[in-house]
């Protein structure tokens, strides 16, 4: 228990203040302070009215040992440990992604009104809106500054930001820039790691949509702290994604798109042996479609991943997963916009030399209506599905219509019972722009995250929290 002059360093994985400010996604905050712990402290006591009402059912952060000790925890760990094989970890190159989540931030700190009252912060950001006055009101009410572009004033690491933590009165936070504009975060750089831990006593780790990333703020600044807690995002997360896919609700469907083929594409290998229905668009149905002979135009290909595409719908067919890819595709002559943009048919039997499919010269950039249809009719079918990864390039309007599709017939299956999920960035982001959004069951804030959870794989993030429970105890 740390005592009432604990510092805390609280890591989460967000948006940048105003989303349209975005690209910082993982920003330090060096939060909650003697806040945290006097809840603590207050609750250990059975002192409830020293606690803000609002926080009580749930409290800012558990234990390790407590949170190790939960029938999710061993569920979890017991299915798991197997998997757990850190030196086989990739580290894969950083890609900025665009994330929406600043509630969820928001959700673990609580914020004190101009009538002395208390608000919890994902109840305030609903009450002051995310638009105009974002950055004003979390400067008046919070004390965070900005810089004119409106990041924050301060880097994550150094004087400066040593400085405004040793000036943070009691329940005070103070937002620090985002921890990848260093090097040292994707490289898990030990020097960059004692830095970060030189900035507080103990860590809250609540960045869920990096969990699976072997990087200084998700696992080597663990090392160095005191003590170590999953924020409540992590351990909502882990709690609500276990309990689904443990056992899920069948047909099990899981759609794939998005662009991190590379770093999703193993994933689907997994998937084959424990989902029913596997849908697959965006940039990664392309090497699907190339590894059965499709010539794809200047669509990017893994190529070194041709064979296991090959293995895994052989695999898929043995097992009977209805695993569907592009029957028609969107394709265009620039990313950017709809330069020589139509709709074409996509077949191996159609695909020849002298008339590919993806003319030459042509990217892939969205599901045709055809395959709009066959997914949504194989979505309806589930009874549990988990979308990760738009199908298209929906920022330009005109290669958003097969992700909004596939957002529609989520929100349809939901109506119907099923159990629906959403992860990542992008993917939410489409969800969010549309009028009105679907309503999906479950919006996980990390997609390559709960992909790797599905998949059963222990998670570096997790494993770096158990492991100081243990040093610790
Ligand atoms: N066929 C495609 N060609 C180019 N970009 C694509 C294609 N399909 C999807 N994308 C891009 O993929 C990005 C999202 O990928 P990813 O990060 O994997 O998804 P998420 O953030 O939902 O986990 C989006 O920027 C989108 O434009
Ligand atoms: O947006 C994120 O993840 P997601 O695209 O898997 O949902 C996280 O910020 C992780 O980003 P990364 O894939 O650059 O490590």
């Amino acid at each position: 228990m740390p005592d009432v002059t604990t510092r805390c360093v609280y890591s989460s994985c967000c948006a940048a203040i105003d989303p349209d400010l975005v690209h910082y996604h993982t920003a330090a905050l060096i939060a909650l302070n003697k806040l945290i712990a006097t809840w603590e402290a207050a609750v250990a006591n059975g002192d409830y009215a020293a606690v803000p009402h609002q926080l009580l059912p749930r409290r800012v952060v558990q234990s390790v040992p407590e949170f190790v000790a939960t029938p999710l925890y061993k569920a979890y760990a017991g299915h798991f440990t197997a998997y757990d094989q850190p030196d086989d970890y990739e580290l894969i190159p950083l890609i900025c992604a665009k994330t929406t989540f600043l509630e969820q931030l928001f959700g673990c700190i609580a914020v004190q009104l101009d009538d002395g009252t208390y608000m919890d912060g994902y109840s305030w950001v609903k009450h002051v809106g995310y638009g105009d006055g974002m950055v004003e009101n979390c400067t008046k009410y919070l004390g965070w500054t900005f810089g004119p572009d409106g990041r924050p004033d301060r880097d994550c690491v150094g004087s400066a930001a040593q400085a405004a933590v040793q000036q943070l009165q009691p329940g005070q936070a103070c937002l620090l820039e985002n921890l990848r504009l260093h090097s040292g975060e994707a490289a898990s750089d030990p020097e960059f790691s004692q830095q970060l831990a030189a900035l507080g006593d103990v860590y809250v780790s609540d960045a869920f949509g990096v969990v699976h990333r072997e990087q200084a703020s998700v696992t080597g600044v663990l090392q160095h702290m005191t003590a170590c807690y999953p924020g409540l995002l992590l351990q909502s997360e882990l709690r609500y994604l276990h309990s689904t896919f443990h056992t899920p609700d069948r047909p099990f469907g899981v759609v794939i798109g998005g662009a991190k083929v590379r770093d999703k594409i193993g994933v689907l290998q997994a998937l084959v042996s424990s989902a029913d229905v596997l849908l697959i668009g965006g940039r990664m149905a392309f090497t699907f479609l190339a590894a059965e002979g499709v010539a794809c135009g200047r669509t990017q290909i893994e190529e070194d991943w041709l064979e296991a595409c090959r293995a895994m719908r052989e695999c898929a067919a043995a097992r009977g997963v209805k695993l569907l890819l592009p029957r028609d595709i969107v394709v265009a002559r620039s990313l950017d916009d709809d330069h020589g943009c139509c709709t074409v048919p996509l077949t191996v039997s159609c695909c020849t030399p002298e008339a590919p499919c993806v003319p030459n010269g042509c990217y892939g950039l969205d599901i045709g209506p055809q395959t709009a249809a066959a997914f949504t009719d194989a979505i309806l079918g589930c009874k549990t599905v988990f979308w990760n990864g738009p199908m298209g390039r929906f920022e330009v309007p005109r290669f958003a219509a097969g992700t909004h599709a596939v957002a529609r017939a989520m929100g349809r299956a939901t109506a119907a019972g099923s159990t629906t999920i959403v992860g990542g960035g992008d993917s939410v982001s489409a969800i969010n722009e549309m009028q009105p959004p679907p309503a999906i069951s479950y919006i996980s804030t990390g997609g390559g995250a709960s992909l790797q959870l599905i998949q059963g794989q222990l998670l570096p993030g997790i494993r770096a929290l158990a492991q100081a429970a243990t040093a610790a105890s």
